[in-house]
């Protein structure tokens, strides 16, 4: 009989899952998800099922890799929500199971995973294709990914100047008192973006936000929300001028509005460029549309089981 399942909930996996030692996992991950090698990875474009009366959607992320042992998959909600809300945006369960016998072993929550795995996934892109002298950071948006982004990019990073920008001036002076380091309070988007280096879009909007002509030649943009075919973060004026990177030509050309109704060409996944098949750009503007896929969160659910087990074995 197979062991019964662990749950490892958010206090754990909050100390299990440091930035250190998932960033480089991930590239590594993203690199063997490129090669298309089904001996690899086994990541089918993930499934939504519409929740209609409660405006939102519940995706399934199934992924195995074969050669890991890592069999794994995550059911995320994400739903439009009225300004004040106190429900959460994104609430997603990651589980880990072991793939000869089919059985459980861990139920996670997938809600730190999911935070800090998209922060990485976008710190790696900045890491790869903003100006190795990226001086300004710009965060749009001041919620639970923007908070995350924060983290890995001053930890990874040593940017000179940090702004944020929210739609409201009293979020964005709150959220920059809950943080540790000097955060400049932008009062428009424009503001905010004029002359960064790195501009990461975090919002839930679902039309165009961050607008091209503000954006300064050469700039890096990590676009994070905007995950339905219908929605938007950036405008054609910057998806056009844009070298267009994405986790998953197959995801993007399936679920991002500002790839799909811009029409752009994608140039190229990130892992292509880990696998150097593909060159990084730096000296060009460069979007990467990030959707998330089920491969960001199986690697940090077996780095966690992995490190819980060792723990609990110590004990
Ligand atoms: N690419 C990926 O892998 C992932 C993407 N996401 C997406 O990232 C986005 C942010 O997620 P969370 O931080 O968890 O959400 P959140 O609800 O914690 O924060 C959302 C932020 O967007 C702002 N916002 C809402 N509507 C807006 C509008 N119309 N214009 C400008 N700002 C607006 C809110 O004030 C808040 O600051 C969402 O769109 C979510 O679906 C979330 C997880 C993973
Ligand atoms: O990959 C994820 O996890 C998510 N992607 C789109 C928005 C909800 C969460």
């Amino acid at each position: 009989m197979a062991e019964p399942p662990v749950i490892i909930w958010r206090e754990e996996v909050e100390e299990l899952l440091l930035y250190r030692d998932l960033v480089p996992l991930l590239e590594e991950a993203l690199g063997k998800f490129s090669t298309r090698d089904t001996e690899e990875v086994i990541q089918p474009v993930r499934t939504a099922v519409p929740l209609s009366k409660h405006s939102g959607f519940m995706l399934l992320m199934p992924t195995y890799m074969e050669k890991d042992a890592v069999l794994c998959t995550k059911f995320v909600c994400m739903y439009k929500r009225e300004e004040g809300s106190t429900l959460p945006a994104v609430n997603a369960t990651v589980v880990l199971l072991d793939p000869e016998r089919g059985n459980v072993k861990a139920v996670m929550d997938g809600e730190v995973i999911t935070a800090m795995r998209t922060a990485a996934v976008s710190a790696i892109s900045s890491k790869l294709l903003m100006d190795p002298g990226a001086e300004v950071l710009t965060i749009l948006g001041t919620g639970t990914q923007a908070l995350s982004h924060y983290n890995v990019f001053t930890e990874m990073f040593s940017f000179k100047e940090v702004r944020v920008w929210s739609r409201s001036i009293e979020r964005a002076e709150s959220f920059v008192r809950s943080l540790k380091g000097p955060v400049t309070v932008s009062s428009s988007v424009e503001e905010a973006v004029r002359g960064a280096d790195v501009i990461v879009t975090v919002t839930r909007c679902t039309e165009p936000v961050l607008m091209g002509r503000w954006v300064k030649p050469g700039a890096h943009v990590a676009a994070v929300g905007a995950c339905r075919p219908d929605s938007r973060e950036l405008d054609d004026t910057l998806m056009k001028e844009a070298v267009v990177y994405v986790d998953s030509r197959e995801g993007a050309m399936a679920e991002s509005g500002d790839v799909i109704l811009s029409g752009v060409k994608i140039f190229a996944e990130l892992g292509d460029v880990i696998n150097r098949v593909k060159p990084a750009l730096r000296n060009k503007t460069t979007v990467f549309k990030s959707l998330g896929m089920g491969i960001e969160d199986a690697v940090p659910a077996k780095l966690i089981f992995d490190k819980w087990k060792a723990k609990s074995s110590s004990l």
